[in-house]
């Protein structure tokens, strides 16, 4: 049996949901004749680990344990009196998370897997990397901080996978991939990448106030922790970003022209989440529904476009055909049109559900699985 020691950062929707598909998929996997062992998993300020990492892994009874524990709101340090685990707080996580990857860097290898949503990861996983682990990236900060981490993370090419960054589950990453390893020199990518944007856009066509469907799109597991990451077009910023540094564009966050749904006033730094969600949102509701019918009036609809062209990448609201493809996008779907030498009349279109847990975790299991070939 191959065995894939694993490394978990962050527990909440989507770190969990990859739990429990690690769980479900032990028959599928073992009929593979591989074993994913779970040896630690972290949230924002403790880590569990396996009694003894090197021959124990935490039990499937302990990986649901984590997700009750998590899923009530408490942290992972409640778990120190838990069956036969160590529980790390402070600034001992990232001291044993690197311990341990120095460990099974130099053995076995181990899946580091970030599926926080903090910026503060970029150098631990650099540092696991050069370590020899295998990379896998739920989270997009690491991929869009300054060009320079950027390089220094993409290094070990056949060890870092990204795919859940855009698109959640869709395979977007890999086929851009293909392209580029084959000499397809991609000039234009349009898409509606944001799962929480699209969502909003069909519900407000639907008739229903911003602020419900804000909040909704929240509750189904869509907007990102703060929402205003996805509302100041942030989110779709990061996606943007990505996907332009993988086609070569040397691009930072600050070179993307951001349109955003929200006042400067009610920015993170001004209105904490809570506030912003009950109070804030219903203020901006008559605004936006103006537009929706404005637009509706002349037979369009507003989606929130990304466009990558010409070494540029800008991300905003725009007036649509009802009829076009991404006009016709309905809920949580994305949609991308790459055009390139191969795909210039008609380009090649990736759509489906580009936001939620459960596609996010299988994209994040599905680049865990990757990585098989580097395990013995
Ligand atoms: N939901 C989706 O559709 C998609 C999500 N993603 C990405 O997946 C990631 C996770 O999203 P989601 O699960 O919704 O986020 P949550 O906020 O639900 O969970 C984030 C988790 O990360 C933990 N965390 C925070 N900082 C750190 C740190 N420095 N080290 C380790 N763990 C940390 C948090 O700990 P604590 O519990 O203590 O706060 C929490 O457990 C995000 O980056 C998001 O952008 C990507 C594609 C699609
Ligand atoms: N918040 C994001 C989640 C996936 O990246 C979105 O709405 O698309």
């Amino acid at each position: 049996m191959k065995k894939i020691p694993l490394l978990l950062m962050g527990c909440g929707g989507v770190g969990r949901q990859l739990l429990h598909h690690i769980v479900s998929c032990r028959p599928l996997h073992s009929k593979q004749g591989i074993r994913l062992r779970v040896v630690g998993v972290c949230d924002s300020n403790s880590l569990v680990l396996a009694s003894d990492v090197s021959t124990k892994e935490l039990d499937d009874a302990s990986l649901m344990e984590v997700c009750r524990i998590k899923s009530s709101g408490s942290s992972l340090h409640s778990l120190s009196n838990f069956g036969d685990c160590q529980v790390f707080s402070g600034q001992e996580v990232v001291k044993k998370a690197i311990d341990i990857a120095d460990r099974f860097g130099k053995s076995t290898g181990l899946a580091f897997v970030d599926c926080s949503a903090s910026s503060k990861t970029v150098e631990v996983l650099n540092q696991v990397a050069d370590l020899g682990c295998c990379v896998v990236l739920a989270n997009k900060k690491p991929l869009t901080a300054s060009l320079e981490a950027y390089d220094k993370l993409v290094s070990h090419p056949r060890r870092i996978r990204h795919e859940s960054t855009v698109g959640a589950g869709l395979p977007v990453i890999a086929s851009l991939n293909r392209m580029i390893s084959c000499g397809d020199p991609i000039h234009c990518i349009i898409g509606s990448l944001s799962g929480t944007f699209g969502y909003v856009m069909s519900e407000l066509e639907n008739g229903k106030p911003f602020s419900k469907v804000v909040n909704a799109a929240k509750s189904l597991g869509y907007t990102e922790p703060d929402p205003r990451d996805d509302l100041s077009g942030m989110d779709v910023a990061r996606k943007g970003l990505i996907l332009a540094r993988l086609l070569g564009h040397r691009l930072s966050l600050e070179n993307i022209k951001i349109e955003s749904l929200y006042p400067l006033e009610m920015a993170p730094n001004v209105l904490p989440v809570e506030d912003f969600l009950v109070n804030g949102l219903p203020l901006l509701d008559k605004d936006i529904q103006d537009r929706i019918t404005k637009a509706s009036s002349k037979g369009k609809v507003l989606r929130y476009v990304c466009l990558i062209e010409n070494n540029r990448c800008e991300v905003g609201i725009q007036e649509l055909e009802k009829d076009s493809p991404l006009g016709r996008l309905r809920g949580s779907d994305n949609l991308l049109e790459i055009y390139s030498r191969c795909y210039r009349e008609q380009p090649l279109v990736i759509q489906g559900a580009g936001a939620g847990n459960d596609t996010t975790a299988a994209g994040v299991l599905a680049d865990i699985l990757d990585f098989q070939d580097l395990f013995s």
